[in-house]
């Protein structure tokens, strides 16, 4: 299988102080790959090179053949006073048909928000529209940069079981950065530890057991993460009559 992106022995910044050095990075068909760093660690400036509004020092970024990449800005300041309508906001920057434009909506957990106005959603609509923006020309490849952020925990951990439906559903790829570690992880197939260099990398579980990572990250994070797997087998097994609620509450 070729892959949807790979860059070889990426360098950028000042000679002397490079934000990255030597970044390899691939990501396959169908494969959700997370980012994981301090803050200033080069996530985003990884991501603007992958996507090729960047371009490295040194080393190259090879993308798949007419690749389509949909995007999922870390925010988006929308100017409070300006009345628009989420279905309107779809047609920016191209207009898009209506039922193109309701199949993204409902891919991503936004149905029936449609005529609703922009200033009007909550936080975690407001995502779900910009993700469905980001599905509208069937991506191969979904980049996100922090998307949940603002989002409580069961909003977030929403939001990442929603990114795993939709890998399922269109079958994209899935490079995304986060810090919410302990809700990211577990929904990962591959989790690159970034600082300024790739720390470590691998499966979930291989990453918060290095050293390197836990030497970010501090050793707590391994157990939030086994903490946060009970939590949601607990959940479905009919403790989670409360999520159950929220969930319900955002999606109105
Ligand atoms: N175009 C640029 N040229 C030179 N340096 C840059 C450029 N863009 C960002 N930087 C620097 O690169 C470093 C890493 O920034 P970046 O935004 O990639 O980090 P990050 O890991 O995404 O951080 P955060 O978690 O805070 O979002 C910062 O020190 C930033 O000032």
């Amino acid at each position: 299988m070729s892959a949807l992106i790979e860059a070889r022995g990426l360098e950028f910044g000042p000679k002397g102080a490079p934000v990255l050095r030597d970044v390899s990075l691939r990501v396959e068909a169908g494969e959700i790959v997370t980012l994981v760093g301090p803050n200033g660690s080069g996530k985003s400036t990884l991501l603007r090179l992958v996507i090729g509004a960047l371009a490295p020092r040194r080393g190259r970024v090879r993308r798949m053949r007419g690749l389509r990449i949909g995007y999922v800005p870390q925010s988006l300041v929308l100017d409070a006073s300006l009345p628009i309508t989420v279905r309107r906001f779809l047609d920016l920057p191209l207009r898009v048909g209506d039922a193109e434009a309701e199949a993204a909506l409902d891919q991503s957990g936004a149905g029936g928000l449609g005529g609703r106005q922009m200033a009007a959603l909550s936080g975690g609509q407001f995502q779900r529209v910009l993700l469905a923006r980001a599905v509208l020309n069937r991506p191969q490849l979904l980049i996100l940069d922090e998307p949940t952020q603002g989002l409580d925990q069961p909003g977030q951990a929403a939001f990442y079981r929603r990114i795993e439906a939709l890998r399922r559903d269109i079958g994209c790829g899935v490079l995304m950065v986060s810090h919410e570690l302990h809700v990211v992880m577990s929904a990962s197939d591959r989790v690159i530890c970034l600082n300024g260099h790739i720390c470590c990398e691998g499966t979930p579980a291989v990453v918060s057991a290095a050293p390197a990572y836990r030497e970010l990250f501090g050793t707590g994070t391994g157990g939030q993460l086994a903490l946060y797997r009970h939590e949601h087998d607990h959940a479905h097994e009919g403790g989670g009559t409360a999520h159950h609620h929220h969930q319900h509450h955002a999606e109105g």
